[in-house]
C-alpha cells in the first residue's frame, strides 16, 4: 500500500464506459497484482475475461454446476481459471527472502505464499491449492468491487460531499518524478482514519451491505423471549440493522456526517448529520456489514484500503458523469450480490481527465 502508482499524462480525451464492469476490472487487475504479484497475468494475460465469464454464471450455478454445463464459454471460463492458477501453484516454493517484507513480485503478498507451503506441507492436491487461491481472489471481487461501485455512486451523486472526499484526499496524494515516469503517491492510512472519509466508508457500508450471517444454533436457548431449537439457523437481519428509524435518522439518506461526533469536525454544514458519543455508539452497535463474532470478514481491513484508495484516485484523477436517462444505482435488494449490493443495472458513465489536480 505504500508503493506508488504510476500514472500516464492525462489525456484530455472523454471515454463512456460501464461504470460497474470497469471498477470490477479495476479491483481485479489490482487484487492480482497485490495478492498474486506478476505472474497471474503473465500466465494468462486474458484471465479477467476468463474470471468475468465464471462469475457470472456463479450466482445461477450456486446450487448447481447446470448453468456451466448449458452455457459453454463459461465452462471454458472456469476451466482456463483454474488452469492458471494451477500453473501459478505449480512452481518452486524457494523459502521466503525475508529482504522482501510482506510482498514480492513472484508470490504476491507472503500469507499466500505461507497458505501455499502449508497446503503442501499437508499434501494437498494441486487443483486443491488452485481452488483454495482462487477462492481467495474470488472473495475479494464479488465483495469490493460492488462495494467500490455503490461508494462511488453515492459521492458522485452528492457533489458537495463529493468535493469534500476530493480536498480530503489532495491533502494525502502527492506526485514524484516527470513526464512519463511520474508516479502518484498516498498516505493511504492517514486518509482513511480521517473522520469525514471514516464516515464516507461506514455509510456506504451501511447502505451497500445487504448480507445475513448465518450461525447454527448449537444448544436449545431463549432469545429475547423466542425459543430456539438446537440445530437451527439464525440469519443476522443486517439490512434491517442498518435502516432501522430508531438508530439512524433518516435511513435511506447518504450522510457520512452522522459517523462524526460534533466536535470533530468543524467544517460539517451545521446542524446537519453531527451525532453524540451516546448515538454514535448506538449506531456502531447496529453496523454489521462484515458479520461477527469468530467468523468475521477477515478481509475487511484489506476491503478498506482497496476501496478508498481505488475511490480516491479515480476520483482525483477523473470527472465521471452518469450519461443521461441512465438509471442510477440505489441501495436495492439485488439477489446477485453476496454480501456487497450489486447495482441491478449498469449505469454508463462519461470519464474525463480532470484539469484541477496537481499535475
Ligand atoms: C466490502 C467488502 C466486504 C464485505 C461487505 C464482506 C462481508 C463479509 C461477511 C458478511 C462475511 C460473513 C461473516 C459472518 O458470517 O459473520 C464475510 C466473511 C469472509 N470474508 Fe468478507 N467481505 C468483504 C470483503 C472481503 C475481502 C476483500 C476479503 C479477502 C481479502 C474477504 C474475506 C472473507 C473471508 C475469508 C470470510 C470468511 C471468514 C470466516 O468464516 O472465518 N472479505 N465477509
Amino acid at each position: 500500500m505504500g508503493r506508488s502508482i504510476p500514472i500516464s499524462q492525462q489525456s484530455p480525451t472523454t471515454t463512456s464506459i460501464s461504470l460497474h464492469k470497469t471498477l470490477q476490472k479495476i479491483v481485479f487487475d489490482t487484487s492480482c497484482f497485490t495478492f498474486f504479484g506478476n505472474r497471474v497475468h503473465q500466465i494468462c494475460p486474458d484471465i479477467w475475461s476468463h474470471w468475468n465469464s465464471f462469475n457470472e454464471a456463479a450466482y445461477i450455478g450456486v446450487r448447481s454446476n447446470a448453468s456451466f454445463y448449458v452455457r459453454p464459454w463459461t465452462l471454458r471460463g472456469r476451466r482456463l481459471m483454474l488452469e492458471t492458477f494451477d500453473t501459478w501453484c505449480n512452481t518452486e516454493l524457494e523459502p521466503w527472502d525475508e529482504t522482501d517484507g510482506v510482498w514480492n513480485e513472484k508470490w504476491g503478498i507472503k500469507l499466500n505464499w505461507e497458505r501455499e507451503k502449508m497446503a503442501r506441507d499437508h499434501k494437498m492436491t494441486l487443483r486443491g491449492r488452485s481452488c483454495v487461491q482462487v477462492s481467495f481472489l474470488w472473495v475479494i471481487i464479488t465483495n469490493a468491487a460492488p462495494m467500490l461501485t455503490w461508494l462511488v455512486t453515492a459521492l458522485l451523486t452528492h457533489p458537495e460531499l463529493l468535493q469534500k472526499f476530493r480536498s480530503i484526499a489532495e491533502h494525502y496524494i502527492s506526485y514524484s518524478g516527470n513526464g512519463s515516469s511520474r508516479d502518484i503517491k498516498f498516505d493511504l492510512p492517514r486518509f482513511c482514519v480521517e473522520p469525514f472519509i471514516q464516515g464516507v466508508w461506514k455509510e456506504a457500508l451501511r447502505l451497500g451491505v445487504t448480507s445475513a450471517s448465518a450461525r447454527v444454533v448449537t444448544r436449545d436457548s431463549e432469545i429475547e423471549g423466542y425459543i430456539v431449537k438446537k440445530g437451527s439457523v439464525l440469519l443476522l437481519p443486517t439490512r434491517n440493522m442498518h435502516f432501522e428509524e430508531r438508530v439512524f435518522h433518516h435511513p435511506y439518506e447518504f450522510n457520512p456526517w452522522r459517523w462524526v461526533l460534533l466536535d470533530e469536525d468543524s467544517s460539517s454544514p451545521s446542524g446537519f448529520g453531527q451525532v453524540s458519543p451516546e448515538q454514535l455508539k448506538r449506531q456502531n452497535n447496529s453496523l454489521r456489514p462484515f458479520g461477527g463474532g469468530t467468523g468475521i470478514c477477515s478481509g475487511r481491513f484489506i476491503a478498506e484500503q482497496e476501496i478508498m484508495m481505488t475511490a480516491a484516485i479515480l476520483l482525483h484523477l477523473f470527472d465521471i458523469e452518469f450519461e443521461q436517462g441512465q438509471s442510477i444505482p440505489s441501495p436495492n435488494l439485488n439477489p446477485q450480490g453476496l454480501a456487497a449490493m450489486y447495482p441491478l443495472v449498469d449505469p454508463k458513465v462519461i470519464v474525463s481527465g480532470r484539469k484541477t489536480p496537481r499535475l
